[in-house]
């Protein structure tokens, strides 16, 4: 990485590194007019810039819940510049600090909030395409119970606004987003795969860091675990979801309001992410204790483990 500027555009100074992705370092930054603290994520200039496409999208999305405010985008010396509004802990890091596993009513709660924001973004025209949990982040403050959606550097556009078409399927295109939680048919597929990997602490096709699969190892893996297999032990709802976000078509609009109903009658509480995370305890499951999967039940032939 080139020298990192010790301001960006004069007024927002860099203090400590917040994250990395593929494209880009995240900062910590203060704000010496406002007195406030902000992210400032850097891109090194090449060609295009994917943080460019990002604040086009959040400024076209502005004002949704669970969407974050970007300030400003520029260039400061070598790097394309997005500022955004400064906010917490990733649900990858929360993950880890509790132990590798998710409350059943935390993980219906997070469920419900995000398939309320993908409605949004859906509304506006965009898919987000890299939905996992290092691209989950909550709130601060008053905001932390609110989970936010970032990194829209993969975000598309599925809707011509000048045609309102939805755009055409394409095969043979690369895949976007990250093998272990894309799903090829639709973004809701990851939001399920998410899900499920939070209440069962893995996925069958994750492995240890030591063996990195390839994205066609990850996806063989993924058609040969059944529903069955993926969702043993876990409330029916989840199964459910996966065959409905399997069985869409490829325009078809969600029926988020469906999905939404799965995850609310699981979700009897406050989302707590500031202590260590219980497991369901007997006191909580004895009163409406959630039906695990024992059967499957039934969904659209030759769709079974499609949801790739
Ligand atoms: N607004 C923010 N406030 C606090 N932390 C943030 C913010 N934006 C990003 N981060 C942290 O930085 C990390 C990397 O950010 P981001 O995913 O946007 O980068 P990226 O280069 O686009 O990643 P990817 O490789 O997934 O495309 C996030 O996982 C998160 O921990």
């Amino acid at each position: 990485m080139d020298k990192v500027p010790v301001r960006v555009d004069g007024r927002f100074r860099l203090g400590d590194i917040l994250g990395y992705g593929s494209y880009a370092v995240v900062y910590r930054a203060w704000n010496i007019i406002l007195d406030d603290a902000v992210a400032v994520k850097l891109e090194t200039i090449m060609h295009s810039s994917s943080v460019q496409h990002e604040y086009k999208i959040l400024k076209h999305l502005e004002g949704g819940v669970g969407i974050p405010r970007a300030l400003w985008f520029g260039r400061e010396s070598t790097y394309y510049t997005l500022v955004l509004e400064l906010l917490g802990p990733s649900l990858h890091n929360l993950f880890l600090a509790h132990n590798g596993k998710f409350s059943l009513e935390t993980v219906a709660n997070l469920g419900d909030q995000l398939l309320s924001h993908l409605k949004y973004i859906h509304s506006y025209g965009y898919v987000h395409g890299n939905i996992k949990p290092q691209n989950i982040v909550m709130g601060l403050g008053d905001l932390k119970h609110t989970a936010f959606i970032i990194d829209f550097g993969v975000a598309k556009e599925f809707w011509d606004t000048s045609t309102s078409v939805h755009i055409p399927f394409c095969q043979g295109r690369r895949l976007t987003g990250t093998p272990a939680f894309t799903s090829i048919n639709n973004h809701l597929g990851s939001l399920t795969y998410m899900l499920i990997y939070f209440l069962q602490g893995s996925l069958p096709w994750l492995t240890s860091d030591e063996e990195k699969l390839s994205s066609s190892s990850i996806l063989e893996r993924k058609v040969n675990t059944t529903i069955e297999d993926l969702c043993r032990g876990i409330p029916v709802e989840f199964a459910t979801m996966l065959i409905y976000t399997c069985s869409l078509a490829f325009s078809e609009d969600p029926d988020y309001s469906h999905l939404s109903s799965l995850l609310s009658a699981l979700s009897t509480c406050m989302l707590d992410l500031d202590q260590p995370d219980a497991h369901i305890t007997h006191s909580a499951l004895s009163s409406n204790e959630p039906r695990v999967i024992e059967a499957v039940p039934p969904c659209p032939p030759l769709r079974r483990s499609s949801c790739v």
